[in-house]
């Protein structure tokens, strides 16, 4: 285990919070719920069948028959009233057990959700967006993974940010250097006294090769410098450039990110994703997220190819983000 996860449910025992998990017909989710519950970590609300699902400590919850439906059913037609949703659809909607599971978190009968791992993306964090929005002062939620490498040499001692790998599709130059910024915070909030250094990542480095997309990433950048000049941003910049000191002397000698980079934003949801599943599956670096940034508390994801304790990860992550929204 990581030294990065080992701090995370140091810091998730020390000031324990309720986190739901709304996939409990799922066999990791149960894994994972029984050590969360022997660990402490947090206190676990399971949604599902309580005559099928045995976790010792944790509450079932069944949202179909639940006692609080209605009242959540009446809240979520008045949040969604201007979209056109009648109380009857909501009653509907919110027999789901991910909309039930964020209605939670949005009355604040949680703190955090975490789910994703039998269900895709779209549908666990559609709900997130619909129903808590973003946060005040924020326009673009975005997803990020951390990434515990085996490679001490690169990011934090292995420990590095990548972006967006699970909710925007296809970034503008805009909303690029909005997840560049909002990744360099979500660094600091996890890795305290390390600064963050933020590539953009591209196949050409500082105006090498040309094409639409390096235009982007290039644009991305000059945003994100001018947005927020306080933060080590840099770009455009190929991957080894980002992170090795001996390649980045050779293509972009200048930049103080490059050969430093802890935080990579991809160019778009493609890159992102394949990225940060190369490195997890070839490289054996534990993957924890995707981890919402920019929504107003805290909803995480998973992959469908989670394992159980990656789940626990993520909620131990969940749990210390719901510290901070406190
Ligand atoms: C998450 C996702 C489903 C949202 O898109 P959608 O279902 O088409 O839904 P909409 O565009 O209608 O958005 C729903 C709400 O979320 C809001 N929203 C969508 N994306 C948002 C973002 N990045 N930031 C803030 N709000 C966002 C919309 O404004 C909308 O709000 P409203 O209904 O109150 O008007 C879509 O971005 C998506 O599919 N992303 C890729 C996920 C994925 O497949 N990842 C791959 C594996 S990790
Ligand atoms: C994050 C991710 O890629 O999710 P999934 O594997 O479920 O599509």
């Amino acid at each position: 285990m990581s030294d990065f996860l080992t701090r995370m449910k140091n810091a998730a025992k020390a000031d324990k919070k309720t986190i739901v998990l709304p996939e409990g017909e799922d066999p990791r989710t149960i894994e994972a719920a029984k050590k969360i519950v022997e660990e402490d970590l947090a206190n676990l609300v399971i949604l599902g069948n309580p005559d099928e699902i045995d976790v010792p400590g944790a509450t079932v919850i069944d949202p179909r028959n639940a006692e609080k439906h209605e009242e959540y059913a009446q809240k979520f037609a008045e949040l969604r009233a201007k979209k056109g949703v009648t109380i009857e659809q909501a009653r509907a909607q919110v027999m789901d057990a991910t909309y039930f599971g964020t209605m939670m978190v949005k009355m604040g009968d949680a703190d955090g959700l975490v789910s994703g791992a039998c269900h895709s993306t779209a549908d666990t964090l559609r709900p997130a967006l619909q129903i808590l929005k973003t946060a005040p002062g924020t326009k673009l939620v975005s997803a990020f993974m951390i990434m515990c490498t085996k490679t001490p040499e690169f990011g934090a001692d292995g420990t590095l940010v990548f972006a967006d790998c699970g909710l925007n599709i296809a970034p503008t130059s805009d909303e690029l250097s909005e997840i560049a910024i909002a990744s360099a915070n979500s660094f600091k909030t996890f890795m305290g006294d390390v600064e963050p250094k933020v590539a953009m990542l591209s196949y050409s480095t500082m105006g090498s090769a040309g094409g639409d997309t390096a235009k982007k990433v290039q644009e991305a950048t000059a945003f994100a410098k001018e947005k927020a000049p306080e933060l080590a941003i840099d770009g455009d910049l190929q991957l080894d450039a980002a992170i090795v000191p001996s390649v980045a002397q050779l293509k972009a000698p200048e930049s103080k990110v490059a050969g430093h980079a802890n935080v990579l934003v991809f160019p778009n949801l493609e890159t992102g994703n394949i990225g940060y599943k190369l490195v997890q599956r070839f490289g054996g670096a534990e993957a924890y997220g995707p981890i919402l940034q920019g929504i107003a508390k805290p909803v995480n994801d998973l992959s469908r190819g989670c394992s159980a304790d990656d789940i626990v990860g993520v909620v131990a992550i969940t749990a210390v983000q719901a510290q901070m929204a406190n």
